[in-house]
């Protein structure tokens, strides 16, 4: 069996959360409060940042030039162009950049990034890839899911989200970290199995926490005390 096999079963009972939360099913029927997609998308740009900082972390663990080149195209794809998107986006829900710019990273925000890059930076390639690709490979599944249903992707505040996700662009990424994964994990010991199995449930978790978040518009008690910066 693939690990990336082994890893689906391991995820299905959180997945189905995911599939059920509020979040996910009012994008779905179109009915989410437009208040809650907005406090999405400020914590979700700032989640793309930490993430994009996890790709570059691949590229220095990465062995071989290919998939130091990947995760170096990864990068800029982040960066530079659904970074982009979020941006145009935002401004749709009355985000404006210096808003994106200035805003705060909420609990969960914080502990996910940080979380993923204190793997990246002290752990091998496979444990960075264990990390990120619960983040590419529920949001292909969601968006595929959404795109599925008649009407949803053509949702004027939705609709965009729905069809960015559910692209070709989005799946060929999860399907090279999920062929990534099965290639650095063959023939294995079981004790690194192990390890890189709970570091996927955890970042798996963080997914469905995040949409949570979102949802609850989960942020720091009070608002004082909480240094501006990158996250
Ligand atoms: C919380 C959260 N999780 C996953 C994604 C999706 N996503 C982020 S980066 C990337 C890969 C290529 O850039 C994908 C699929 C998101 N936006 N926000």
């Amino acid at each position: 069996m693939k690990f990336s096999e082994r890893l689906h079963e391991k995820l299905q009972p959180i997945w189905r959360k995911n599939h059920h939360h509020p979040f996910v099913r009012g994008m779905a029927d179109g009915t989410l409060d437009p208040q809650k997609f907005r406090f999405y998308m400020i914590q979700d740009y700032l989640y793309l940042i930490g993430y994009a900082k996890v790709f570059a972390l691949g590229a220095v663990k990465a062995d071989d030039l290919e998939t130091m080149g990947k995760f170096a195209a990864l990068l800029d794809g982040t960066l530079n162009e659904e970074m982009a998107l979020h941006r145009q986006y935002a401004a749709r829900f009355g985000i404006t950049e210096e808003e994106l710019e200035t805003a705060q990273p909420s609990p969960i925000t914080l502990a996910y990034t940080h979380y993923m890059l204190h793997t990246a930076q002290n752990g091998t390639l496979a444990e960075v890839i264990a990390a990120v690709l619960p983040c590419a490979w529920s949001y292909w599944e969601i968006g595929k899911e959404l795109y599925a249903i008649p009407g949803a992707a053509d949702h004027e505040l939705y609709g965009e989200w729905i069809n960015m996700y559910a692209s070709d662009e989005f799946s060929q990424m999860a399907q090279w970290c999920i062929d990534l994964l099965d290639q650095h994990t063959a023939g294995k010991a079981e004790a690194e199995l192990t390890k890189l199995e709970g570091i996927f449930l955890n970042t798996t978790r963080f997914e469905y926490m995040f949409w949570d978040m979102a949802y609850n518009g989960e942020m720091w008690p009070g608002n004082e005390g909480i240094s501006k910066g990158i996250v």
